[in-house]
């Protein structure tokens, strides 16, 4: 299990990481997401003991580092996986993944596992990105660490590729039993691969939760719109009936203590529909074409904009008059309205 308990960061008198207290599982994946420079690889690197910290303590069952009791990070049996693969070009794939390990056991189960044995005496010259990658992790997964880290481990790779390692990457993990914080800037897959989704801004842990309750229940409105489109409208609440009412239908809604009378709601995407509606309430702004589902921003009668998905045959022009209606089930989240 590792415990990161008010951990802070300083860059000579700038603060970068402030107060973060983390607690894994012993087979945990935690997802770090947050905007470009607010600290996710200044925390990886303080847990890898490669900066030191201002404050706070980092704790494994062996050992405990604080500002004042650094433990050098070869002490600390900790495994990285990193975007570039970080192999070494003159050694195979099983020398890589075996580098400095006297016993060849766990270096064979990793090349079962991730399905390398075919490749097991080649370059990394001549391996694919995903080939690589998977060889990084099983060099990794094969020193059998405490914890693991992955920054941006997929970044690399093209999208198809993504999807299927990704998974991979999560079955290697929990095969392994090891705690891991895995940084990445794809929504989709912090949402779909980590047990808990941890959202950064400037240095401040904003949500440490489960991906679906971080998505339905943000604590705030940067979750929100960090995680996946997010539209906002006004809405009242009716705390006898516990629903909100908004100009375009009503819904059940998470008590929380923004419970005013006026709220502002949140409407993911997929919570309303859209129909072609010559009176309608709105006016389709753009299109965005996704393959399987088309996007529309609408720009309603009372002036908020509002996102909707919709399937890909239903086919509205830019301009045209819609209908825009709430259709979810489940309930919403609120914020005090500003
Ligand atoms: N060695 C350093 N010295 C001084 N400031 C640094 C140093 N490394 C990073 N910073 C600053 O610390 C802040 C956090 O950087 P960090 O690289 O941890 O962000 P990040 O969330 O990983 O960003 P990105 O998503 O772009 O990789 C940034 O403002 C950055 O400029």
């Amino acid at each position: 299990m590792l415990k990161v308990n008010k951990l802070s960061i300083q860059y000579g008198d700038k603060k970068v990481v402030s107060d973060l207290d983390i607690e894994l599982g012993k087979d945990e994946i935690m997802m770090l997401v947050g905007p470009t420079g607010c600290g996710k690889t200044t925390i990886l690197k303080s847990l890898a003991g490669l900066i030191p910290i201002s404050d706070g303590e980092i704790a494994l069952p062996k050992w405990c580092a604080t500002a004042k009791n650094h433990i050098a990070p070869e002490k600390r049996n900790v495994g990285m996986v990193f975007q570039d693969f970080a192999l070494f070009p003159h050694l195979t794939v099983e020398e890589n993944i075996g580098f400095r390990l006297k016993e060849l056991t766990q270096v064979n189960r990793w090349i079962n596992i991730l399905g390398l044995e075919t490749i097991r005496r080649a370059k990394p010259h001549q391996l694919s990105g995903g080939q690589k990658q998977r060889v990084a992790l099983a060099r990794t997964l094969a020193h059998e660490p405490d914890f693991i880290l992955l920054d941006e481990p997929l970044s690399n790779l093209d999208a198809a590729l993504k999807d299927d390692l990704r998974w991979e990457i999560r079955n290697a993990l929990k095969a392994a039993a090891i705690p891991a914080i895995w940084v990445t800037h794809d929504q989709e897959e912090a949402l779909s691969v980590g047990d808990r989704v941890g959202i950064l801004k400037h240095g401040v842990l904003e949500q440490l939760d489960t991906p679906e309750i971080c998505y339905s229940q943000p604590n705030n409105k940067f979750v929100a719109r960090f995680l996946g489109e997010a539209s906002f409208v006004t809405g009242e609440c009716n705390r006898d009936v516990q629903r909100v009412a908004t100009s375009i239908g009503d819904a059940a809604y998470y008590p929380t203590e923004a419970d005013q009378n006026e709220v502002d709601v949140l409407l993911r995407p997929d919570d309303l529909t859209i129909v072609h509606d010559d009176i309608g309430n709105g006016q389709v702004e753009w299109m965005r074409y996704e393959g399987s589902a088309r996007l529309y921003s609408v720009i309603m009668d009372n002036g908020e904009t509002i996102k909707v998905r919709s399937h890909h045959e239903n086919k509205i022009d830019i301009n045209e008059r819609v209908s825009v209606r709430i259709f979810t089930q489940h309930p919403l989240q609120i914020f005090a309205h500003n």
